[in-house]
């Protein structure tokens, strides 16, 4: 037999404090409001909840109303609530979910909130229900931020350099500002894993990633790994002078890591630049990707350990 009000001969005395007690004892933070946004109840969970961010304790929910105060606050989700709930009591829908962010100054959080009628009562009652989903948003996270890095170096992967360099040429479209895309490719690492092994080769990118990633300090630019010992440099907002220097300061700093091939050569690196307008180029992000990779060809043929630079 399904435990619910109408039923309380489950073991519960079907009295309205055996009710409230189990209202109390549930983890949701419950609000029950009229027609008119007014509160008629909040359970524990509730009461708890408000004291532990701010509220003084023992504070009397009861005829304020909550309507209100999801329309005074700022937050968009805010609005986004008050609208749902509003949906429902005029009859438009039936059921509404909301997940929303509730950070604190020192934690991050995120709740979900559920409403609907309150069923079988003369009066029109409306109950919400809040509950922390934390736990379950930062694992999902952490599985989509593990979906956009590259295991080894923890840099970009190729998922996220392609919404990464969509997002900043229409960026740079929009603020009338130059972008640079860079892409690297170690020379003789091959050598390098033949005669170190893998292990060594994989210490190895990881040295060369965190110096790729210290030329990325601007939320504009991104370091990526597309896979094996091939890498790539969005660089919003950069020019071709500043490009062209970058990257012989990269060479360098490449070079200067000192990995050793084989007897006679070093690991180092060869990059092709290219740099656009995309507000006045003709061009696409495509189009300025098989710039680069020419340019990187080109640098390999002029001898590796160096930068070709395109504009275009
Ligand atoms: N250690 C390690 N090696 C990798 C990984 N992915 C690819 N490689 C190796 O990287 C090497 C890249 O090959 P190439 O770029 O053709 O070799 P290269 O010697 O750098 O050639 P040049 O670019 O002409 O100088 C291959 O030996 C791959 O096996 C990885 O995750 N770890």
């Amino acid at each position: 037999m399904p435990l619910c009000a109408s039923t309380p001969d489950v073991g519960l005395s079907g009295d309205a404090a055996s009710l409230l007690a189990l209202l109390d004892s549930l983890e949701e933070q419950i609000v029950v409001i009229d027609k008119a946004g007014t509160i008629h109840f909040t359970n524990l969970a509730w009461n708890r909840f408000a004291e532990e961010n701010g509220m003084p304790a023992g504070h009397n929910w009861l005829g304020s109303n909550y309507l209100k105060v999801c329309d005074g606050a700022g937050e968009a989700h805010s609005k986004e609530a008050a609208e749902g709930i509003r949906r429902i009591m005029s009859g438009r829908q039936e059921r509404f979910y909301l997940e929303y962010p509730c950070h604190s100054p020192t934690t991050q959080r995120w709740f979900m909130m559920r409403a609907c009628a309150v069923s079988g009562r003369e009066q029109a009652l409306f109950i919400i229900a809040h509950i922390n989903i934390t736990e379950r948003k930062l694992l999902e996270l952490k599985v989509a931020s593990l979906s956009m890095h590259d295991p080894l170096t923890g840099l970009a992967n190729r998922r996220l350099f392609d919404n990464f360099l969509h997002n900043e040429w229409r960026r740079s479209q929009r603020e009338h500002m130059p972008l640079t895309l860079m892409l690297l490719d170690l020379d003789n690492f091959k050598a390098c894993n033949d005669c170190y092994g893998h292990l060594a080769g994989d210490a190895y990118l990881q040295l060369v990633s965190k110096v790729l990633k210290s030329f990325c300090k601007r939320p504009t630019d991104l370091a990526c790994r597309f896979g094996g010992d091939e890498f790539a440099l969005v660089l919003g907002n950069t020019g071709i002078d500043s490009a062209r220097r970058m990257a012989g300061e990269i060479c360098l700093a490449i070079a200067d890591l000192g990995i050793a091939a084989d007897d006679c050569h070093r690991v180092t690196a060869s990059l092709g630049v290219a740099s656009c307008s995309p507000d006045t180029t003709g061009m696409s992000e495509t189009d300025l990707c098989a710039v680069a990779d020419s340019a990187l060809y080109q640098a390999k043929d002029g001898g590796k350990n160096g930068c070709y630079c395109l504009v275009c």
